[in-house]
Formats: C-alpha cells, structure tokens, sequence
C-alpha cells in the first residue's frame, strides 16, 4: 500500500511505514503527480483535498493531523467512497496555552488586571470548551457563544451581539464554514467597546482581516493577538504591524499536540481497515520537561500564574520572530510563514505541569488546578 504524506507530519515512519513506503512531500506541494497510486493520503491543514486532487486516484482514506477540516471537501469524500479522519481535540490544549500566553501579555501592556476583564469564548468545541474550563476555574467571568450546541443542548449560552456588547475580551474558536467566514466583519467590530481585546487562533477568515485592518487605521481602541490570517501563508503586514501579538498560525503547535494528531489518524486508519494497532503514542511521547515546580505558600498567586504558563510557553517568542520576517517581499514572507512552522521549535504543555505549594494557599491552589496541572 503506498503512502503520501505531507512532510511536517511527526513520526510517520513509527505510525505508518509498517503498511508500505511512506513519500513525503511538502503539503503546498501535493498534486495529482504526487498522489499518484497512493492509497493513503495525509496531510495537514495547507493541503486542499478535493475532487480535483483526487478524481481518479487509488486513494481510499484521507487523514488530516489537525483540528480543522475546512481544506477538505467532505461532501466528495462521501460521493466518491472515501473514507477520512481529522483529528479532534489533538492540539485543542496548545490553542488553550497559546490564548492564556496573549491574555498574560495583553495585562501587562495595558495594566488592566485579568480577573477584571468579562470574557466571551466564541465556539465552545474541543479549544473552546476547555478554554472557558480554565478561565471558570480562575474565577474570571465567561460569556459563550455556540448557537449549535445551544439548539442541541441548551443551557447557558448567549449570542453573539451579547458577547460584542458586554466581553471586553473575545476569543474566537469556531471552524469556519459558511456560516462562520467573516463572523466578525465591520459592524461587528464597530459594536465592540473601547479597550476590547480580540483573540483569533481559530481561521483568519472568521475575521474580516480588511475590515479589521480599516478598524485599527480608525483608531479603534482594540487590541488584537493573531494567530491565523486571510490568505495564508501571505499574512497582511499592515495588520500584522497593528497588532499586539501576531503569529504565523503555531497556537496549536504543541509538541504533544503535534504528536496526538498523527497518533489518531493512525487509529483512525486502522479502525478504517481493520487492522489491530500496533503503536501506541505513550512509548514515543517524550517525557515531561520539567520536573515538579515547588511554590512557597507566600507566592503571590498572579505572578505564580504567569510564572507557571511562561515556564512552558510564551507566545511573545513566536511574535518577535514572525515580526522579524514581515519586511521581506511577498515571496520572502510566504516562505518565511512556511519556515517559521516547518522549524518550530518543541514546545510542551501546561497542564503536563507538577506543581508542590508549601504550606496551605487555597488561592495558589486554584490557579494551579485551574490550568489543569497536577497539584502534588
Ligand atoms: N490556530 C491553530 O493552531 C488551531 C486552530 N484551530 C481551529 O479552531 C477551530 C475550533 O477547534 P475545535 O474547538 O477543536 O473545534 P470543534 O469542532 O470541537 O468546536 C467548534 C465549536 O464551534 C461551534 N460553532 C460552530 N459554528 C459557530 C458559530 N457560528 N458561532 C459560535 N460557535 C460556533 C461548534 O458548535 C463547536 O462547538 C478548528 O475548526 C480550527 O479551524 C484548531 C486547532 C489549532
Ligand atoms: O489543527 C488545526 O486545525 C490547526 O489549525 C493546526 O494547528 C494546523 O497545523 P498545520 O496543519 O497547518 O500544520
């Protein structure tokens, strides 16, 4: 059986080369030509699968190691036989990481304390659902917007227009579809109030990145963190330079998260064509960083917070050097968005943290259980 891989997919020989030779390709790259007999094909997110890549070919399962499924075309798949795994969840802590990283950034650049802010998680799935957990957890005040799971299930959400008025951070976690391209456009963002914060790590074309763009040029007192932009790889430089934290779409690039993305399409493949699994992703994960963090009972709780993200990961890194390559050319910077996620450095997560408080702190406590790390 052949294989045909995008690159940057972690340990595809220890998961797939036990069912035939694995060719790797840079995922812009795959074409027909590269499909070529494959009858296994696994990508990432940069790769369009559709008809047009695939009318013909010999290929029977499509699995993508993310999240996101909005570079497949599903309604093909099931036309033409086709089965298909994405990977829920793989990476949903990383965002999660990454979004906690922008707000510990933000409080700092304009002095406004985080337990004071009022938060609306727009989509409240894998990311989103364990986003609000850990902002709930720290006692922080949470508004969510998911209009499908409010049909489904209920419950206490808002819609959208109440989060606009009444959050002064957003942070977006939808897939984007057709409902949800430009979810925020111009008269969304003209209903957010002066000193909002708006975080988008799910799809740049959640946002109207020309309207946003328009937005901030008006002087709107908005700051924004940007993970993912409209027409990646080629980000907007003029919105990228008007924004607090700007990065080439890494906030679900956890180590961890990475690996677990190709670990389910594996297990996905093999339930697909029922075969046992042979590989288990525990024996290739490498253990934790950082031994057990001790923290005095006197340790004053918010620096202990921040202390224990950044300890594991700081999106202000990822910033200063997707803003290093922004005055190249065109060409430059698509390469250079391209590099930047090809050579990310391994980065771990914070609820793989174990944490021993000395002494009795219920409100160390908190912070600790609330980021989901281990309280010895
Ligand atoms: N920047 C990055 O590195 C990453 C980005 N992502 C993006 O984040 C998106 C969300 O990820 P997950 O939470 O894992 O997906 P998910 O599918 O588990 O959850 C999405 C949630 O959004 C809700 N939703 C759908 N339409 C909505 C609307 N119009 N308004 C509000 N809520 C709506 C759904 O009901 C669902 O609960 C992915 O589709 C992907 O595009 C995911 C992982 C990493
Ligand atoms: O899982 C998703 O969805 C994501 O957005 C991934 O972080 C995208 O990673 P790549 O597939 O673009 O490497």
């Amino acid at each position: 059986m052949q294989i045909v891989a995008d690159e940057n997919i972690p340990l595809l020989d220890e998961f797939f080369a036990g069912f035939g030779p694995v060719s790797r390709y840079p995922g812009r790259s795959i074409d027909r030509a590269a499909v070529g007999d494959a009858e296994v094909l696994l990508v990432r997110s940069v790769t369009r699968v559709d008809r047009a890549l695939l009318a013909g070919s010999q290929v029977r399962f499509v699995g993508t190691c993310t999240i996101g499924t909005d570079h497949l075309d599903l309604d093909y798949f099931k036309e033409a036989g086709i089965a298909w795994s994405s990977a829920p969840g793989c990476n949903a802590r990383g965002v999660v990481d990454y979004v906690l990283g922008c707000l510990l950034s933000l409080a700092e650049k304009t002095g406004k304390p985080l337990a004071e802010r009022r938060y609306g998680v727009v989509g409240a799935g894998q990311v989103g659902a364990r986003l609000v957990q850990v902002l709930r957890g720290l006692g922080w005040q949470v508004l969510v917007c998911d209009p499908p799971r409010q049909v489904l299930e209920g419950g206490d959400f808002v819609d959208l227009p109440t989060i606009l008025r009444e959050c002064d951070v957003i942070s977006l976690h939808t897939p984007l579809d057709d409902d949800t391209r430009h979810l925020l456009g111009a008269a969304e963002l003209a209903q957010l109030s002066a000193g909002s914060w708006l975080i988008n790590a799910s799809r740049g074309a959640v946002v109207d990145n020309q309207a946003l763009l328009a937005h901030l040029r008006g002087g709107a007192e908005l700051q924004v963190a940007l993970d993912v932009w409209e027409g990646e790889p080629l980000a907007s430089r003029d919105l990228a330079q008007l924004c607090h934290i700007a990065t080439p779409h890494i906030a679900g690039y956890s180590l961890d998260g990475k690996l677990r993305g190709t670990a389910q399409i594996y297990q996905a493949f093999c339930a697909a064509s029922d075969l046992v699994e042979q590989v288990q992703l525990a024996d290739l994960l490498p253990p934790a960083w950082l031994g057990s963090i001790d923290l005095q009972s006197a340790t004053n709780p918010d620096w202990a917070l921040a202390m224990l993200c950044r300890a594991v990961y700081d999106p202000r890194r990822d910033d200063a050097d997707f803003r290093r390559t922004l005055l190249g050319d065109e060409a430059q910077r698509r390469a250079a968005f391209d590099a930047l996620r090809k050579h990310y450095p391994p980065r771990r997560e914070i609820d793989g943290l174990h944490v021993r408080i000395q002494g009795d702190a219920p409100e160390l406590a908190k912070r600790v259980r609330a980021l989901g790390s281990t309280l010895l």
